[in-house]
């Protein structure tokens, strides 16, 4: 069943369409990656789709289906940090430096789940040690700056899961990771897919990665949806010769 259907997305600036008609669909409970060149429009495609958009400069059309209901993409913005939920590449940013992780999660926990300080504290610590983060009460104490980008990570999925988040939005996760977190952040990524039937929408331009992980692949070129397919059918028989470019770049 489709989740979340992006149709006729539209991203424009004054000179010209950053994204241009883009259609696609998502399954519930899948992992589906995005793929294309640097600049292409992968990023701005989700964020024009969920309401994240805001700027004057830029206009957003088109509509989503979300569970089975159209919004317009700036009536997505009521699910965010709910029902989806966005992983950024640069946790630190995500974080308010002057308040403590712990202090963070209660905030972003009582307002959306409208729990009290303790049930909030109670809901964070558990999901820390879900998600595999030793030593979940330290790190609930701590500030973003003293925790490393792997621990940041596990604390944004975290969140994202105890929320309640139907579908996470990775924003090249790992890219800033060395290659061991990577590996062991991207099984996070896995493992919660396939325990809590969570779907992912994995942006990153990294086929290497994204063919360890990926249900279907959508290549973007020039804010235009080039190719799709499972991932099994674009690694072995792409058509497109950019999806045929990337993959040689790879070298697998
Ligand atoms: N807020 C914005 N306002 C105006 N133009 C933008 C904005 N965000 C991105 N762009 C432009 O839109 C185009 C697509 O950007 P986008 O960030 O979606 O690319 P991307 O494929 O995600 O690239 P990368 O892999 O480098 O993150 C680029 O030309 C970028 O400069």
């Amino acid at each position: 069943m489709n989740q979340f259907v992006i149709e006729d997305l539209i991203v424009k600036n004054a000179d010209r369409s950053l994204v241009d008609s883009v259609n696609l669909s998502v399954e519930k409970g899948e992992i589906l990656a995005i793929t294309g060149q640097s600049g292409s429009g992968k990023t701005l495609t989700f964020k024009g789709a969920t309401g994240l958009l805001t700027s004057e400069q830029l206009t957003v059309d088109g509509r989503v289906r979300w569970n089975g209901e159209y919004y317009s993409p700036s009536e997505m913005k009521a699910f965010l940090g709910k029902e989806i939920s966005y992983v950024m590449q640069n946790p630190m940013t995500a974080f308010n430096p002057v308040i403590t992780i712990g202090s963070h999660c209660r905030e972003t926990l009582r307002e959306h789940l409208k729990v009290s300080k303790k049930e909030a504290d109670k809901i964070a610590i558990d999901w820390f040690y879900k998600l595999n983060l030793k030593d979940a009460k330290r790190v609930y104490k701590s500030y973003c700056y003293e925790l490393s980008g792997g621990m940041l990570q596990r604390v944004m999925l975290a969140l994202a899961m105890a929320v309640g988040s139907k579908m996470i939005v990775a924003d090249e996760p790992t890219t800033a990771l060395d290659t061991i977190t990577q590996k062991k952040i991207l099984s996070e990524f896995i493992r919660i897919n396939k325990e809590y039937g969570v779907t992912i929408i994995f942006i990153s331009h990294d086929f290497g990665i994204i063919s360890q992980i990926a249900n279907h692949i959508a290549v973007i070129s020039e804010g235009t949806l080039i190719e799709y397919g499972s991932t099994e059918k674009i690694l072995t028989n792409p058509e497109k010769e950019l999806t045929i470019k990337m993959l040689k770049e790879l070298s697998i």
